[in-house]
């Protein structure tokens, strides 16, 4: 078996994954490849997105999903939005299935390059998020951060998508709070025994939101797929919006727009938006040494 597999720097409205293609190998990119990758400024990431071959009959491909730190997320909206974008250049197919840890995914490349990926139906049951405490309504459960008396963030949507997400709704600019500080210290609450993903969003009318994103295992990010849908479906579950959302990622570069519906008749979320290839590679997925295709110019390592 070669030791180095191709890979694709890409990203989902800023967010930055690495498409790696791990098709007829049985091994895996190892938590010790991607902190060595994360650790260098070229090839640091948010997520990577591994493609495996397909384990059950009907899907193209099974896909492993790992988190900067090395840790293993079970969905990333705007990792497999990359991934489909890959594929579809490579075979021309549009229409793609995928099994991740959390299930079945089904996405379509459209006419103008956008991308819908169906997330499934979300999870609001207390002990599948999971939560450390029950909650019979977890539209909105007791969390707070800051003074007792005057919290800069309190009693959030909690829901997940495959992978849980905390929702903070805030009246004011998402960019104002200061995420980097209690990003971390939220993500890993007590409340959360499996951390989470923690969103600020502002409701700007009946069919718009604007979403900043601390990730699990990534932390601050420049978008969040998931936690897209996950604020898309709390705020309709909530009264706060209808059904149909555009969510704008205030962090992504020009103020991302990913539009979010969660389906009527079957409950599933259906996220779309772009996704942009930057440059290839090859890796070793044991140990994270890359390096860069030379026709694109740039020397490897
Ligand atoms: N960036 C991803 C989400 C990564 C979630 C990950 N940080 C986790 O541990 O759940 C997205 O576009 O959905």
């Amino acid at each position: 078996m070669s030791a180095t597999v191709e890979f694709a720097k890409m990203n989902g409205l800023g967010n930055k994954i690495l498409v790696v293609d791990m098709r007829g190998r049985a091994d895996r990119v190892t938590p010790a490849a991607a902190i060595a990758l994360n650790a260098e400024p070229d090839t640091q990431f948010d997520q990577i997105m591994a493609i495996h071959d397909p384990k059950a009959s009907g899907t193209d491909a099974w896909i492993d999903i790992l988190n900067s730190d090395g840790s293993k997320a079970q969905a990333c909206g705007n990792g497999t939005r990359c991934v489909v974008q890959a594929l579809a250049a490579e075979t021309g197919k549009k229409v793609f299935t995928f099994q991740t840890v959390a299930g079945i995914l089904n996405a379509v490349e459209h006419e103008d390059g956008t991308i819908s990926v169906d997330m499934g139906k979300p999870v609001f049951d207390w002990d599948k998020i999971p939560l450390a405490e029950e909650f019979h309504d977890t539209s909105r459960i007791e969390l707070q951060i800051g003074p007792i008396d005057n919290p800069v963030l309190h009693s959030p949507s909690v829901a997940s998508m495959g992978n849980p997400h905390a929702i903070f709704w805030v009246d004011r600019d998402v960019m104002s709070f200061d995420l980097g500080r209690f990003g971390p210290l939220l993500e890993n609450h007590p409340m959360f025994p499996e951390r989470a993903n923690i969103t600020l969003a502002q409701v700007t009318s009946p069919s718009s939101i604007t979403t900043r994103t601390w990730e699990r295992g990534a932390g601050l990010t420049l978008a969040c797929g998931s936690a897209a849908c996950a604020t898309a479906v709390s705020a309709a579950r909530t009264g706060r919006t209808g059904r149909e959302v555009a969510v704008t990622v205030a962090s992504s570069p020009n103020q991302g727009v990913l539009t979010i519906e969660w389906r009527e008749h079957d409950g599933h979320v259906i996220m779309t938006g772009p996704a942009e290839w930057e440059w290839s590679g090859a890796l070793d997925p044991s140990t994270g040494a890359w390096s860069r295709d030379a026709t694109q110019g740039a020397q490897a390592r």
